[in-house]
């Protein structure tokens, strides 16, 4: 027990349309941002939250927990968008902490989740350990490079596309035009992308500024092709840093770059990489293969300055994520699937093929057993069952079926989620 509140009744709900004050207070302790809440942070949060899948743990009438989901998509390998439950805003205040409560709260999302239908949960980790305790694994991993602009070998004289399109900044009324249908096509494309709403980008262009968060008006360029079509949106923004000698230390922080095209890509990383008084350019959290240093003539100019796990996943449902994919390669598995807390655990046969798959349950002999985070961690092509083998969070039961677990499932290029949610 809790020594600093031994009060056992803790009664978790979903809040009453007036409890948007108490609960965004308890989020604010919980996060450990000043704990007041203006009446434009409840305007703002009344505008999206929804009651009924907004949590709250009370002690009484005070909120010491919070926990809320949203309908998102999820890209699966191939393309198809996958009902995800998004899981946010999750704390439980520091004077009730380790008492069960985001357990209690947990539960009854997944619960809630599985009878609506949705195919998997989501989230952004704060820390490593809390979630693969009810069965979520990292899905998707992200890095940061910083690229020493003047060792790049970079000629600023021939930085611009070759190939016929341009380079032109906007401003942020045509980003609210054409950045939805941009990105759009870019997360159809793009394994472990989710769904932007029309908030999201009132947010990334200043439309709409929120007073817990300190704002500075990005620059934003985009790509266009020969034919003049929009390929490709960078958003960054840049310091004032000058040296004692009055040289120009600048860093730009690349805050959204997203292209459908490897040549907007490349147009667009070399754009940032060329401008005058630019020294340093930090890419912000991107895919682990990004193409990015190999854009330079000197690729050793980008130095990953950071790498961590990013999106989580949690299949709640076995035999519709795993349908909802392609597979490159033609096979068949038998998966013994653990799941203490969930619906998802059993044995499934999966047939797949670049034609077509089916996933049924099965009482054929397992080949491989794994736990629903395990499977959740591979379903989106970026981990590797051999490797989760070698770390014992897999077992093979038939020799070889590790590596055909692969050739299944993984992908040529990593998932990639640009999205903080
Ligand atoms: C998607 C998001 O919103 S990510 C944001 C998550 N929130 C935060 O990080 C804010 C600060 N932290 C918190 O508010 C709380 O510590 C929470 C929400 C992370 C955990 O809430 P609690 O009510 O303390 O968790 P609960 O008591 O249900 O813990 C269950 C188990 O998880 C473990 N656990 C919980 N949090 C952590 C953690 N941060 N690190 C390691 N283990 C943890 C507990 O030790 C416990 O283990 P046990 O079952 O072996 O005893």
């Amino acid at each position: 027990m809790n020594p600093l509140n031994p009060r056992q009744d803790i009664d978790v709900r979903p809040i009453r349309d007036d409890g948007v004050p108490e609960w965004t207070r308890a989020l604010n302790t919980g996060f450990l941002r000043p704990p007041s809440v203006s009446e434009a942070e409840i305007a703002d949060r009344g505008g999206y939250l929804v009651p009924e899948r907004t949590l709250g743990a009370f002690d009484g009438e005070r909120c010491v927990g919070t926990f809320r989901s949203f309908p998102q998509e999820i890209t699966a390998v191939g393309g198809a968008a996958v009902r995800a439950a998004a899981i946010t805003n999750v704390t439980v205040t520091s004077t009730h902490r380790r008492r069960g409560i985001l357990t209690r709260m947990m539960a009854r999302e997944l619960a809630a989740a599985e009878e609506r239908g949705d195919v998997v949960a989501t989230l952004i980790a704060a820390e490593y350990p809390i979630y693969g305790r009810y069965g979520f694994g990292a899905a998707t991993t992200a890095a940061e490079w910083t690229v020493d602009v003047p060792r790049t070998g970079l000629d600023p004289r021939r930085a611009g596309p070759e190939d016929g399109g341009r380079v032109d900044l906007v401003d942020a009324d045509e980003v609210r035009k054409t950045g939805p249908e941009l990105y759009e096509r870019f997360r159809r494309a793009q394994p472990g992308a989710v769904d932007r709403s029309e908030r999201w980008w009132r947010i990334a262009t200043g439309a709409l500024l929120l007073d817990r968060v300190t704002w500075t008006e990005p620059f934003h360029a985009v790509y266009r092709d020969a034919r003049g079509e929009v390929e490709g949106l960078l958003s960054y923004t840049v310091d004032d840093r000058w040296g004692d000698a009055k040289q120009p230390l600048q860093t730009a922080k690349v805050t959204d770059l997203i292209a459908v095209s490897p040549a907007a890509e490349r147009a667009l990383w070399r754009y940032v990489c060329s401008i005058d008084w630019v020294t340093r350019v930090r890419t912000g959290w991107r895919a682990p293969d990004d193409l990015l240093p190999h854009l330079l003539p000197d690729p050793r100019a980008a130095a990953i300055t950071s790498q961590a796990d990013w999106l989580w996943v949690r299949i709640l449902d076995v035999v519709a994520a795993l349908e909802a994919r392609t597979y490159a390669a033609t096979g068949a598995l038998v998966l013994e699937v653990t799941d203490g807390q969930g619906a998802a655990g059993g044995r499934y046969r999966l047939d797949a093929s670049p034609e077509g798959v089916s996933c049924v349950r099965t009482t054929e002999d397992a080949e491989l057993t794994l736990g629903i985070a395990e499977l959740s961690e591979l379903w989106l092509g970026g981990e590797s069952a051999v490797r989760l083998a070698a770390l014992g969070r897999v077992r093979e039961e038939r020799a070889g079926a590790g590596p055909l677990a692969d050739a299944l499932l993984r992908t040529s290029r990593r998932p990639w989620c640009p999205d903080i949610f």
